[in-house]
Formats: C-alpha cells, sequence, structure tokens
C-alpha cells in the first residue's frame, strides 16, 4: 500500500508546488511505514521526484493528456490508486487540483480534505490540519473513509529533500471519448508571466496607485523580484487590471512566500485571500492603512516615491552580486 501523489507539470516541467506535494507526500508515507508513488502527465525528467523521496513514477505519456483535462486526469488518478492499491491520495491546492480532487474522491468514495496546511497530526484516527474561515483560523479535521484525498496548501509544508532513487514506469490509463466532453480548446495568458498560484513572490497593487497607466512601475518590481503580478478587487472591476490578478475573499488566494502590497489598503476581504503568504510587505502613504497592522514589514510613503527607489536599489543589487 503505497501513498499516491499528483505531481502537476506545464510543457512537460514540474511545477514548484509538485515537489512540495511529493515532500508532503513522504511525511505521510513515513508515518504509515509505506513508500510514495507519483503520477505525472507528459513530464520529463520524473527522476528529479527521487530527490523529494518519491520511490515510484508513474508517467501517463499520452498526447490526449497534454493539457490538463479535470475528468481525464481524475480517471487516470483513480486508475493509478486502484492499481497500487493506494489509500491515501496528495495533490496541491491549485486551481486545476481542487478541480479534479472531488472527481477523484467522489469516484474512491474517498473523504477529501482541502488546504491542508502541516503533516497529518495522527493517522489513527487521521486527522489533518487545514485553514478555515477564509484563512483567519484553522481547523483540525478527521477523516474516517478508508480512502483519503488530501489537498496540500501552496507553501505551507515546505519543499523537503529526502533523497531516493525513483523507478519510472510507463502508466498506460483508460482514458476515452467521455472524458473530454469539456475540453481546453486554447488557452490565453493575459496575466504575467508567474502564475499567482506558484509564485514565491507577488508585487499586487491596490487603488492608490490611482490608474492603470500606473502599473509600469509594478510590473518592473515584479520582473526584477521574478514575481507574479496581483490587484484588489476594486483595480479589477474598473478594468485597470485583468480579472485573473484579482486576489483576496473572493478572488484568487496567495499563499507566496513573500507578498508586496502596494496601495492597499487592506479591507478584511483582501486580507482574507493574501493572509496565508509568509511575509507580507506593505507600502502605503496612510499610517492608519488597516494593512500595516497585518503587515511583517511597512513603509510609510508614497508609491510613486518608493516603488522606482526600490526597484533601482534591488538592480543595484542584483547587478553586484550576478
Ligand atoms: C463581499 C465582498 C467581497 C470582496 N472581495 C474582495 C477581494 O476578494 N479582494 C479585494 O481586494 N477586495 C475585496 N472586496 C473589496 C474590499 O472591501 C475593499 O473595498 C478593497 O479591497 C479596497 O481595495 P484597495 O485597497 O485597492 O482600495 P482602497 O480601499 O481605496 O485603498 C487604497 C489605499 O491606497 C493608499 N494610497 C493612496 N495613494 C497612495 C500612494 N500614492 N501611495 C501609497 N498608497 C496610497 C490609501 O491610503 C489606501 O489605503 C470585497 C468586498 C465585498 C463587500
Amino acid at each position: 500500500m503505497s501513498v499516491l501523489v499528483y505531481t502537476e507539470s506545464e510543457n512537460g516541467k514540474f511545477k514548484k508546488s509538485a515537489f512540495e506535494v511529493a515532500s508532503y507526500a513522504k511525511a505521510v508515507a513515513d508515518q504509515l511505514g509505506s513508500s510514495v508513488t507519483a503520477i505525472s502527465f507528459n513530464t520529463e525528467s520524473n527522476d528529479q521526484l527521487g530527490t523529494y523521496g518519491v520511490s515510484k513514477v508513474l508517467n501517463v505519456a499520452d498526447d490526449k493528456l497534454t493539457t490538463f483535462n479535470a475528468l481525464a486526469y481524475a480517471n487516470s488518478i483513480v486508475q493509478a490508486a486502484q492499481s497500487e492499491n493506494t489509500q491515501v491520495i496528495i495533490v496541491s491546492s491549485s486551481t486545476n487540483s481542487k478541480f479534479l480532487a472531488p472527481i477523484v474522491a467522489a469516484k474512491l468514495k474517498a473523504g477529501y480534505v482541502p488546504n491542508v496546511v502541516a503533516a497529518p497530526e495522527g493517522t489513527s484516527p487521521f486527522s489533518v490540519k487545514r485553514t478555515a474561515f477564509s484563512n483567519k483560523g484553522f481547523a483540525h479535521t478527521e477523516i474516517t473513509t478508508e480512502t483519503k484525498v488530501i489537498g496540500v496548501s501552496n507553501n505551507s509544508f515546505g519543499v523537503k529533500e529526502n533523497q531516493t532513487t525513483a523507478a519510472i514506469e510507463t502508466f498506460n490509463s483508460n482514458v476515452n471519448d467521455a472524458d473530454f466532453s469539456v475540453k481546453s480548446i486554447e488557452i490565453d495568458k493575459v496575466a504575467g508571466q508567474v502564475s499567482i498560484a506558484d509564485a514565491d513572490i507577488v508585487v499586487s497593487g491596490g487603488r492608490g496607485l490611482k490608474g492603470p497607466e500606473n502599473w509600469g512601475m509594478i510590473e518592473e518590481l515584479a520582473e526584477v523580484l521574478g514575481a507574479a503580478t496581483a490587484c484588489s478587487k476594486p483595480v479589477s472591476d474598473m478594468g485597470w487590471r485583468p480579472h485573473g490578478e484579482h486576489v483576496g475573499q473572493t478572488g484568487k488566494p496567495v499563499a507566496s512566500n513573500l507578498y508586496i502590497a502596494i496601495g492597499i489598503s487592506g479591507a478584511i476581504q483582501h486580507l482574507a485571500g493574501v493572509s496565508a503568504s509568509k511575509t507580507k510587505v506593505v507600502i502605503n502613504s496612510d499610517p492608519e492603512a488597516p494593512f500595516f497592522k497585518a503587515a511583517d514589514y511597512g513603509i510609510v510613503g508614497d508609491a510613486f516615491e518608493v516603488v522606482p527607489k526600490l526597484i533601482e536599489k534591488l538592480k543595484e543589487f542584483k547587478a553586484q552580486n550576478a
């Protein structure tokens, strides 16, 4: 009985979250006295997963599955779980994983807990800690079904090395036309180069930036830092930025290592979606802005003065350390 982990990739390369869920799966396997099998789709360098404790990789090499398809991927994971006699399935908390995990759980009659932030608190009974109330609290949750599906929050457990040699096998999953009743024809990327879900650093702008014409400095700061760009809800509502960048309770959740909020007041609905970020830096001209209470570091100042200086200093630092 192994622990099965779905390791996500894009264009044949593993996402960072793949290494985090693999590390998490290894921790679960250690608690159960078991081993980790990963399922990947059309991925190169599957041996990389050995670094994080995966001892076997089932690589689904099928041209039909080059692009994510929730039902087809879920069916493949179910087949892998059955062939491996798995009782615990680990996925990330990405949009795609949150899409397929309930399908996997329903097909295997498994209990599913998303947004899990730590290794299981116990395996008998099986209990996990997850975020609750839009990241304002935690719930200690018991899963009583024989098969369990766990969605790990991004950047919560961390990537942990645990060197093993991974045996790589091609897995022929049995997908058919019915699995593709809904499919993506084409994907247009409208937001920045780095996706918010995978970003280590997110640079986010609010209404304090006055208009879309001022986003050049946000994009430049993001580029220097290798960060994703994001924004508050009113900014996307007004059409200053694409809706895909809206973060918060009603937008995308952010669990980056560093979240830089510029000209954002820190309304409760915004904080609900970003509070899982490890370090929060706030730049705001109003010292009374509520965001300062939630910040790890704050700069009281005009964004139009602070941000260009920050970019300049970061560029100098990068040049010196190149
Ligand atoms: C049901 C519901 C759901 C919601 N969901 C979300 C959500 O998911 N995400 C979200 O973001 N909001 C959400 N909101 C809206 C939320 O309540 C706030 O209205 C919104 O977050 C405010 O956006 P803001 O901080 O960009 O703008 P503002 O509140 O207008 O704040 C602008 C900030 O910029 C500062 N500022 C001004 N000029 C400068 C300058 N030159 N330099 C530096 N700082 C400056 C100001 O001091 C101020 O703090 C929701 C609201 C409701 C009712």
